[in-house]
């Protein structure tokens, strides 16, 4: 379906990619992965020269649209680009949004066109909306028509720049329901994402970019379970792990909370499981406060949070400076410390330890 041959590209004297060859399969899914500003989008966007390769050659389906006069509309006609942005035509309802190209450019007649975005609507869950203008509809709806409208040109391929980053995180998971029915019919699929649960469910094969290139691939469980390469196992490690430092007593708790929730979206960690490591994160944090650190003294405070994958366990570790303190010394129900009790009830094991004038305690969930 797709085959990449030493494509390069560079901006100015950055060098975002070099050398980069790929071959996709009919059926394929492939999701890219990597670290912020590694070229995803680039590589993602060179498929439909929507950036120019410097260098290399892209056959979509046979056809090389990096040819000179080469038919680049007609070529790109076989794939289907999801945005970040949605990028809907807001002047016009739901309906001519699907309708508009394969009219114009397929020529399909109104009739069918419209008949064919109706269908589509309906995959979408949102046929109720065809006279709707895109201004009113949420971001979770804005791309579902965005992933209809691509639809109705009858890609053979679905390219999806981060589709659901610009979302509230409510939105997200509609959004990728719908990928996962696309997933489903046999779509051949390139997935830039930070969706981790995602991308190792739907993909079937997964690419880490690093080095201006496909650093290494494999499937989800090579990748995610056993990577073999130094930058890989780094960047999968850091994944699977939260950290974050408190320096002053009134620290931004909903900061925190939502740094803690998006490490569990990420890493598909249920919430109730989400939940539970917010509210541990937060009565401990105000344990340490006020017992271990004195009124004057300067708070120096971190949460680190690792999940495991082997026992689905996740370690909330909290280490504080300050006296020693344990607050789990203090007897069980006690009323002026219900944070402890919670804590306790919650946890699979605890562990308390004093060094150095840090106090360090782990708590297993
Ligand atoms: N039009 C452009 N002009 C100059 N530099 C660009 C341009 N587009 C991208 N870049 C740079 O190329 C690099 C790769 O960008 P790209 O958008 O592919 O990153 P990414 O891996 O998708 O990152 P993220 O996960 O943060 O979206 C970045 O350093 C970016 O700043």
């Amino acid at each position: 379906m797709i085959r990449v041959e030493h494509l390069s590209k560079s901006f100015g004297s950055l060098e975002v990619l070099r050398d980069v060859s790929l071959t996709v399969e009919e059926g394929e899914r492939i999701v890219i992965i990597g670290g912020s500003g590694c070229g995803k989008s680039v590589f993602l966007r060179s498929l439909d020269l929507l950036e120019t390769p410097d260098a290399g050659h892209i056959f979509i389906n046979g056809d090389e649209i990096t040819a000179k006069g080469a038919n680049v509309n007609r070529i790109r006609q076989k794939m289907g680009m999801v945005y970040q942005g949605f990028h809907l035509f807001e002047h016009m309802d739901v309906l001519d949004n699907l309708t508009l190209a394969p009219i114009r450019l397929r020529g399909v007649s109104r009739d069918d066109a419209e008949q064919k975005a109706v269908e589509l609507l309906k995959m979408v869950s949102l046929e109720s909306r065809k006279h709707t203008m895109p201004g009113v509809l949420s971001g979770g709806q804005k791309q579902r028509i965005a992933i209809a409208r691509c639809l109705a040109m009858e890609p053979k391929i679905m390219l999806f720049d981060e589709p659901t980053s610009a979302l509230d995180p409510t939105m997200v998971g509609e959004v990728l329901a719908t990928m996962r029915m696309l997933a489903k019919r046999g779509m051949t699929m390139l997935i830039v994402t930070h969706e981790m649960a995602f991308a190792r469910e739907v993909g079937t094969r997964i690419l880490y970019l690093d080095e201006r290139g496909i650093y290494e691939q494999g499937t989800p469980e090579e990748i995610f379970d056993h990577p073999q390469r130094p930058k890989t196992k780094a960047f999968i490690q850091k994944l699977k792990y939260f950290s974050q430092k408190i320096d002053q007593r009134d620290f931004d708790l909903m900061q925190l909370q939502g740094g803690i929730q998006r490490f569990a979206e990420k890493y598909g960690i249920g919430d109730k499981f989400a939940h539970r490591l917010q509210l541990c994160a937060e009565e401990l944090i105000y344990e340490m406060l006020s017992g271990a650190v004195a009124e004057d003294a300067a708070v120096k405070l971190e949460v680190n949070i690792s999940y495991s994958e082997a026992d689905k366990s996740i370690l909330l570790e909290l280490t504080c400076a300050g006296s020693e303190y344990d607050p789990f010394s203090v007897p069980e129900d006690d009323e002026a410390h219900l944070g402890v009790t919670i804590l306790r009830n919650v946890a699979r094991e605890i562990s308390c330890a004093y060094r150095d004038g840090i106090n360090q305690i782990i708590i297993k969930l």
